[in-house]
């Protein structure tokens, strides 16, 4: 190791994120270093949290940060650092583009000639850019025949929405048609529109998009745009009425008061912002340059306008942004009856705000009043919307309830509301007006895009990334909740990723494992006692309240790892939350606290029954569309309503099975500081939004395979003019390889894959550490190259000789087995062909045995025995001709020697029966003739016993007579 090496480390640092320093003293646990800077105190840190310096760490920069020798994220940030530097905004980790925004334009960066270039380039052949993402993810649909979707996140103001419209110019650049009102040119005509109903002027972003979005662009089968679809997620709602005094509300009203041309302002009746409640509590200047400025009429105007003069972006100008919005509008296919609608419905919302209420004393409910002054913005406010000035006052400050009372039915009541409660309805109204107009103009914005039938998509995810503030609210929550679910699948993918390149390349890595963040994911929206879910039961109880549902959750998930009180914070401010105003979520990039006060509220954005019923029976048609398909409202009862909660829960469900169905590329986009100014790098934020983005964690992931590796050329390229030309001369890859064995490097920490080597941790600095050692070193692993490489030659020429005989003894081997393999196989094959006549001769021989017993039987017949055995020879002789006939036809079907056998079965089966017929007869008469025999022997018996008798008788009497 050098000398540089061994000393300098990078160290954190609460302002730079890390700072270098070198070691002054190693301990068993904790390492003594002195930060580099004259001023700084020497500290004590633990091991794990200093990480090795890469050389050259002041000027080298990579395209990727997997080339660098250690992969952490303190060289992460510095790579990053020293890129934005040199005005190089985007840097890789794998296939992660990271984007710093550079609040300046960068010249050239985004010019049709850079798009021209990156078509079809593979990643990593051009220096980073969104324009090779968006190339990516087209090449990968075309050939995986697969949608692809592209998640851009990061802070506010980190560029997501920047990123996400170079993505979409460059699909329909490269891909869209070029001439009329087609789908790209509607597709790119939504975005001044989205931005003029959903953007605003904060304090982090001049031109903040307030809710998220998933831009779609569809291909047909040739791969060409055919049509695009926006789905959109969470509007801010709240700013409609109420902004920090330095953000503003959405564009809109702006570009309204003052851009819109004379007519359509006194139409609507609209000034400068000052006259409005809705705007004046915010910052009330417009964005002008000093061309615009000049349009402005005095009454335009508000007072810090005349006194400061316009915000300055170059992107932003009120003056020009409605004729923009207009004709994108225009362009999408809005008539101007439909543009005239929009904008008096924007009118309406901002009159409405100017609806002020007092205690009507004369009430002896303590109900309230609108106020005398402001009688006449309700007159204007009813008229935008067409309804009558006398119910809109009554469905502002009177509640409908149902009583109990009045039987089954129950009687419906009027309830005075309160002056605070008043006010409340009214800025009910005004969100929920405006969150349908936004909602219609997205879906006009859909309806209008040609709709051909598509064959894939890419789709662009635009939405916040997770946020961490002072108060934390159930904005954040969401999102953070969101944010949960894309590193839930960020790692996912990216581990895919990782261990596909190994695959491709050959490795055998075994799998890696990451900490799975489901608990949390549970925690938020388990149907089972998820926050959101009892957030949900809360507002469903008559008497609801931020305290109830608070302890609820502590308790339902009491020792949970995920979920702690908030006084178990870092922070003092969270300390001091109380344990039933607010909770702390472990999330992947951290602990945040939530402030539970407002989560009712803003988890239930449903109007009093009077308020809905007024405006979905309003005389102006489009403002009854807008409320017609409503589902919100009193009347469907407390535990009907679709909360916020459960309404972003289901679509990010579909939007979640979305992206698991597509290829998916990532956008990190990184806010280099906070005063929105280029050249300005903030070390210590950027390194948290690359922990909050999920970065670090990739990092720590990729530690348990090769982070860090080197396409060969890139190897050949570091060290070729430190070696000799005759080693120069070798092709890459045996000369990365020879490298390798010459150096010494351990096997198990580096791998060779098809195209690139693969370090372990830090490994690949080791290498190179060694590669730059000093001269002598480097003479002796020369004569190592020499010598390995002189090994190689004389191993490979074994390797040929050997291969040589193994390939002779193959092909023998071979041979001999071939004439085994060709015999059994000609044995299958006449088996096959030859069984049936085998088997008919076979057959045949076993009637023989009944040929043998019948020739036996036909010599035994006297009658006609020389005819039985003639018969019997003919028989056989017949045998014999049928296993001629079968044995010397090849070709005789087996139904043939079926036929054959069956008729000699037949034959001998007749033979047989008359030959025992015959003998039969035979034996029956050869029995008859015994019997008869028997009987004359016995008959001549009895005949010679009586002659026998009769002669002693007379001789007896000749006796007797002598
Ligand atoms: N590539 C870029 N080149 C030049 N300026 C940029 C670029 N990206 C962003 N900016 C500047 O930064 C501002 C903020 O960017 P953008 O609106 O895209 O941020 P965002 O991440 O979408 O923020 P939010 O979440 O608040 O909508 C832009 O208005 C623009 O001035």
């Amino acid at each position: 190791m050098s000398k540089r090496m061994e000393q300098v480390v990078w160290v954190p640092d609460p302002n730079e994120g890390f700072v270098l320093a070198t070691i002054v003293d190693l301990g068993m646990d904790e390492v003594t270093v002195q930060p580099v800077g004259a001023s700084k105190a020497r500290l004590n840190l633990p091991l794990d949290r200093i990480y090795t310096a890469d050389p050259h760490f002041d000027d080298k920069d990579v395209d990727d940060n997997c080339s660098l020798m250690h992969l952490n994220e303190a060289t992460l940030l510095n790579n990053v650092k020293i890129r934005y530097s040199k005005d190089k905004i985007y840097t890789y980790v794998a296939n992660i583009l990271i984007s710093v925004n550079p609040y300046i334009e960068i010249k050239n960066l985004y010019s049709t000639d850079v798009m021209t270039k990156y078509k079809g380039k593979s990643l990593g052949v051009l220096p980073p850019h969104i324009f090779a993402i968006a190339d990516k993810s087209f090449r990968d649909m075309k050939v995986l025949k697969q949608s692809q979707s592209v998640i851009v996140s990061g802070e506010s103001g980190a560029g997501k929405t920047e990123s996400t419209k170079h993505l979409l110019r460059y699909l329909c650049y490269q891909w869209g048609s070029s001439n009329g009102p087609t789908a790209d040119q509607k597709i790119l005509d939504a975005n001044p529109v989205l931005e003029a109903f959903g953007n605003a002027k904060t304090t982090r972003n001049n031109n903040s998009s307030r809710f998220g979005k998933f831009m779609e662009v569809h291909f047909d089968n040739s791969c060409c745009v055919v049509g695009g679809y926006i789905s959109h997620y969470l509007l801010e709602k709240s700013r409609v009425c109420i902004q920090s005094s330095e953000e503003r509300n959405y564009h809109v009203f702006y570009l309204l008061c003052a851009g819109a041309p004379p007519d359509i302002r006194s139409k609507l009746t609209l000034a400068n912002p000052d006259d409005f409640n809705y705007l004046r509590k915010g910052c009330t200047q417009y964005f002008t340059n000093s061309q615009t400025t000049k349009n402005l009429e005095n009454n335009q105007k508000s007072q810090l306008q005349n006194k400061q003069g316009g915000l300055k972006d170059p992107m932003l100008d009120d003056v020009k942004g409605f004729s923009t919005m207009d004709e994108a509008l225009s362009r999408l296919g809005l008539s101007n009856k439909e543009r005239c609608d929009i904008y008096t419905i924007v009118a309406a919302v901002l009159h409405l705000g100017n609806i002020e209420f007092e205690e009507n004393i004369e009430s002896t409910k303590g109900g309230c009043k609108v106020t005398e002054q402001t009688e006449h913005s309700l007159s204007i406010v009813a008229n935008l919307l067409s309804v009558n000035v006398d119910e809109l006052r009554q469905a502002l400050i009177t509640k409908v309830m149902m009583t109990n009372r009045g039987g089954l039915k129950g009687t419906v009541i009027m309830v005075p509301l309160k002056q605070y409660e008043a006010n409340n309805a009214r800025d009910a109204l005004a969100k929920a007006t405006y969150g349908k107009l936004f909602d219609h103009i997205v879906h006009r914005i859909n309806t209008s895009i040609p709709s051909k039938a598509s064959s894939y998509y890419i789709g662009v995810l635009d939405i916040a990334g997770f946020e961490y503030f002072t108060v934390n609210s159930f904005e954040q929550f969401c999102i953070n909740y969101c944010n949960e679910k894309l590193q839930q699948f960020f790692n996912e993918r990216i581990l895919k990723e990782e261990q596909m390149l190994y695959e491709r390349e050959g490795l055998a890595v075994k799998k890696i494992e990451f900490v799975d963040n489901q608990d949390c994911i549970d925690l938020i929206e388990s149907k089972n006692g998820g926050i959101f879910n009892l957030l949900d039961e809360e507002s469903k109880l008559p008497k609801q309240s931020s305290e109830h549902f608070t302890t609820e959750v502590h308790k339902r998930w009491q020792g949970h790892f995920r979920l702690a009180l908030a006084r178990a914070s870092k922070l003092k401010a969270h300390r001091e939350i109380r344990d039933d105003e607010g909770f702390m979520v472990r999330h992947f990039a951290g602990a945040v606290c939530y402030q539970t006060a407002q989560f009712i509220d803003k988890n239930n954005d449903a109007l009093h029954a009077n308020l809905e019923g007024l405006v979905q029976e309003s005389n102006n048609p489009f403002l009854q569309s807008l409320f017609a398909s409503s589902t919100l409202g009193a009347n469907k009862g407390k535990l009907n309503f679709i909360s916020v909660g459960s309404k972003f829960k289901s679509q990010l469900a579909e939007l979640m099975e979305k992206l698991r169905s597509t290829g998916t590329n990532f956008v990190r986009c990184i806010k280099p500081n906070d005063k929105m100014v280029d050249h300005l790098i903030d070390g210590g934020s950027i390194l948290s939004q690359l922990q909050c983005s999920g970065m670090t964690s990739v990092l720590e992931l990729m530690q348990q395979g090769f982070p860090s590796r080197a396409p060969f050329q890139q190897l050949y390229d570091m060290y070729k003019q430190r070696l000799p030309p005759k080693l120069a001369q070798l092709d890459s890859r045996i000369f990365s390889k020879a490298l390798f064995r010459a150096v010494g490097v351990n096997e198990g920490d580096y791998k060779f894959g098809v195209s690139k080597v693969f370090f372990r941790p830090g490994k690949f600095a080791e290498f190179d550490a060694i590669m730059h050692s000093d001269p002598e070193n480097l003479k002796e692993m020369i004569e190592k190259v020499q010598k390995y490489l002189t090994t190689l030659h004389w191993k490979q020429s074994q390797w040929c000789a050997l291969c040589v005989v193994k390939l002779k003894n193959k092909i023998l081997y071979r041979r001999e087995n071939l004439i085994t393999i060709q015999k059994n196989v000609r044995m299958h094959l006449s088996k096959v062909k030859h069984r049936p006549r085998y088997m008919g001769i076979k057959k045949i021989n076993s009637l023989k045995t009944i040929l043998k017993e019948m020739e036996t039987l036909a010599g035994q017949i006297k009658t006609d025995n020389a005819l039985c055995i003639s018969n019997a020879q003919e028989l056989r002789s017949e045998f014999d001709s049928a296993i001629k006939k079968i044995r010397n036809n090849e070709n005789i079907k087996a139904a043939e020697i079926n036929d054959v056998y069956n008729s000699l079965v037949k034959a001998a089966n007749t033979q047989m029966d008359s030959l025992r017929k015959k003998a039969d007869a035979e034996r029956s008469a050869e029995a008859e003739r015994q019997r008869l025999a028997k009987l004359q022997m016995e008959m001549e018996r009895v005949k010679a016993a009586k002659n026998k008798e009769e002669q002693a008788k007379l001789e007896d009497e000749e006796i007797k007579k002598q």
